[in-house]
């Protein structure tokens, strides 16, 4: 395989032969130098391809190559010739002055470049796919980084064959769970293990390499590997929007949307695609590329801005995650098609990631990702109630970041303000009721104790304060003590402010603490901690001194106690209570049997001497007593409703019930001889009560007649 097929030029397999020159690309697994073919003074360009990086052995490299040799088409970059030299394969190519589409972008065109240009490059990619096709092969490998342009405007197709032979064909790529291609541009089918991929697969990639061109990066291209993988999958197809795209025409929307059909089946063919109106329209390529590089310095030079702008870009992003997806992102960059995935660790690792970025470019939301990584994970196999155990150990986490709205949304989103040690001891229970179940959503309460561990008023745990219900809601906290929160507040004020009609939480639950609508309503969430702290009146709370169930008693109430004179409270309880209670016969009736009176009453009866003013409320009182048990005993009297007649004929006995062997007839005799004794019996109870009650009116006015005697009495305040 040491000579090409070239029609006119002949190049040696001698490595001699070549002086390599500056570094025009790199990718996974290969090294493209710009190079001298001396024995012609050609510019070439050498591909050195690491075979110890590469998936495949020599056989099958050399079989690839000999299928690279046949290929001509003007837009299909060809392979002069392949050699292998110690543990390389060097692949001798034309050179094509003005690099890939990629490199282009990077260094001229960061936001895309226009339709003309790309219609124009488009179609002559198409023309190659067209031609791959027939020959009865698939690229593979379609995307911007594989399109190269030359200083005439002339586009080709690169890495055909040689990057593909290097693998495993696809059926045996699939039996090893192993990918071969960029994941930006690869289609569901061909990322999907189990189904069958064809040329239609080129398509779709066809199709993300047109969004790239448009937008100056791929889809998805900001996410990590695995998470682009699970996005292609499951997620609604990218494309040109209506609305953010307007400076594309129809035809091209029209075209990439026939591209991006998820159903292989239903995607164009190749030939297809090159009769739309979006090619027909299509201006040749030297009238609209080569503006594209002009005044742009030489291949070599872009590169090496590029590489050093991407290093640079690594050196910024020091911490490990970041590190790893300034990576990912710089593989993408440089073009690398080469990825070796592990589907069930990506799935793995897919499940654990944080949609913390904004919506895709492609107007995918971060909700569908969450539901498409969701849906994924949950019907996976073994890694499945890992994953699950993930999720849901995370629930807590996740208030850092932006399911927030999934929570509120779920009716969890209240705010609660209590001790903080006695939250993250809740919190910590939730986590651990979480990861003690792995297959179950964490019970409410442990979904409520997190809940209320972002409530922490520690500057850290801020960040995960969430809910619909802020301090400024609820707790009615300042707008100064808002600023406390960190980057999350201003979320969830805006969230707030957006969403003024929210759901009202529930309040349920024993985390629960009441909004103050009243200083009454403390019983449930008072804590021996005394964690409790909200912008009510302070002094209400600093006065409080016992709770008894719905009510409570603050020392102001025993201010207003105090005020009040002493003869006129009743009592106080054996405990010393505070508690009002208003003044009743009983207490006066005790205090008249057992002779406790006031202490000023005492002090003053230790003379022999009882003063008018001192006995007249007691007297006062004492007619009042009488007069309620008068009232008493005539409800009881009309309660009774006595009959006309009464018998005592049977001195107080109770006739005997009748017995069971007796006649009816007899049996109901026997009955209404009882009746009529109880009757009779009330009667006397009656005559007595009445009895009673006229010497209780005769006590009354003894009392009153008394009272009077000592009133006309000279000096009557001296004492009886
Ligand atoms: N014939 C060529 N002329 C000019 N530049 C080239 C040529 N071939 C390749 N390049 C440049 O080198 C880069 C890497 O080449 P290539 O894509 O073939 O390597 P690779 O290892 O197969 O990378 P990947 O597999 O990621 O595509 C290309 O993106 C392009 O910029």
């Amino acid at each position: 395989m040491g000579k090409s097929r070239s029609v006119q030029r002949v190049y040696s397999a001698n490595a001699s032969d070549y002086k390599l020159l500056e570094e025009i690309g790199y990718g996974a697994s290969a090294t493209v130098f710009r190079a001298i073919y001396l024995p012609l003074n050609d510019v070439v360009a050498v591909k050195c391809l690491d075979l110890d990086r590469c998936n495949s052995n020599l056989d099958d490299i050399r079989r690839e190559a000999q299928t690279m040799s046949l290929i001509d088409h003007p837009n299909v970059v060809s392979a002069h010739c392949s050699f292998v030299v110690g543990r390389s394969l060097w692949v001798v190519m034309p050179f094509m002055a003005e690099g890939s589409c990629l490199h282009l972008m990077k260094i001229a065109h960061p936001d895309g470049i226009d339709e003309p240009a790309i219609a124009s490059i488009l179609k002559e990619t198409l023309k190659a796919l067209v031609y791959l096709h027939e020959q009865g092969h698939i690229h593979r490998d379609v995307k911007a980084g594989n399109i190269l342009l030359d200083t005439n405007g002339a586009v080709k197709l690169a890495d055909f064959g040689v990057s593909a032979c290097l693998f495993d064909s696809g059926d045996r790529q699939r039996s090893r769970n192993t990918f071969v291609g960029t994941p930006c541009w690869m289609a569901p089918e061909v990322l999907q293990p189990g189904s069958g991929y064809n040329s239609k697969a080129d398509i779709w990639s066809f199709g993300i390499t047109a969004l790239e061109l448009a937008h100056g990066h791929a889809p998805f291209s900001k996410y990590p590997p695995m998470k682009v993988l699970l996005m292609t999958i499951q997620n609604a197809p990218p494309g040109l929007d209506y609305d953010r795209d307007k400076k594309f025409s129809k035809s091209f929307k029209e075209m990439v949307a026939m591209c991006l059909v998820k159903d292989q089946t239903k995607r164009p063919t190749a030939e297809k695609l090159l009769k739309q109106a979006f090619f027909k329209n299509a201006k040749p390529p030297e009238l609209t590329v080569k503006k594209l590089f002009a005044d742009l310095p030489p291949l070599w030079n872009r590169v090496k801005a590029i590489q050093h702008k991407d290093a640079a870009q690594l050196a910024l992003k020091r911490m490990p995650s970041s590190e790893e997806e300034a990576l990912s992102q710089s593989e993408y960059q440089r073009g690398v098609s080469a990825w070796n995935f592990d589907v069930e660790d990506l799935k793995i690792q897919a499940s654990l990631l944080q949609d913390d970025e904004d919506d895709d470019v492609d107007g995918n939301t971060r909700n569908s990702v969450d539901e498409g990584l969701k849906s994924f994970t949950n019907n996976q196999d073994p890694s499945t109630s890992r994953s699950t155990l993930d999720a849901d150990a995370s629930y807590g986490r996740q208030i850092n970041g932006n399911h927030l709205q999934k929570i509120e949304e779920a009716g969890y989103g209240f705010y609660v303000e209590n001790n903080m040690s006695d939250l993250g001891n809740l919190s910590k229970n939730a986590q651990e009721i979480s990861e003690s179940s792995p297959d179950q959503v964490p019970s409410t309460l442990a979904r409520e104790s997190i809940q209320a561990k972002s409530k922490s008023p520690s500057a850290k745990d801020r960040r995960s304060q969430s809910g619909p219900l802020t301090p400024s809601i609820v707790l009615g906290h300042s707008a100064s003590e808002r600023g406390h929160t960190s980057e999350r507040t201003d979320v969830e004020t805006h969230t707030i402010t957006e969403k003024p009609n929210r759901r009202i939480p529930s309040f349920s639950g024993p985390l629960m603490l009441p909004n103050r609508a009243s200083a009454n309503s403390l019983s449930a969430p008072i804590k021996s901690s005394g964690g409790y702290r909200d912008s009510l009146d302070e002094k209400a709370k600093a006065n409080l001194v016992q709770i008894k169930g719905r009510f409570s008693v603050t020392s102001e109430n025993v201010d207003l106690v105090k005020d009040i004179p002493l003869c006129a409270v009743p009592r106080r309880s054996s405990q010393g209570s505070p508690l009002r209670k208003s003044a009743s016969v009983a207490d006066w009736m005790i205090n008249s049997k057992q002779g406790l009176i006031p202490p000023q009453t005492s002090k003053d009866s230790s003379n022999g001497h009882l003063s008018v003013s001192v006995i007249t409320p007691h007297l006062q009182n004492l007619f009042q007593q009488t007069a309620i048990q008068q009232d008493f005993i005539m409800k009881l009297m009309s309660c009774l409703e006595l009959p006309e007649t009464s018998d005592v004929s049977q001195n107080g006995r109770l006739p005997p019930l009748p017995r069971s062997s007796e006649s009816n007839g007899n049996a109901e005799v026997a009955t209404s001889e009882r009746e009529r004794f109880l009757l009779s019996r009330i009667s006397e109870l009656q005559f007595k009560m009445l009895n009673l009650t006229d010497e209780l009116n005769a006590e009354r006015s003894k009392f009153l007649h008394l009272q009077q005697q000592l009133n006309s009495m000279p000096g009557g305040d001296n004492g009886v």
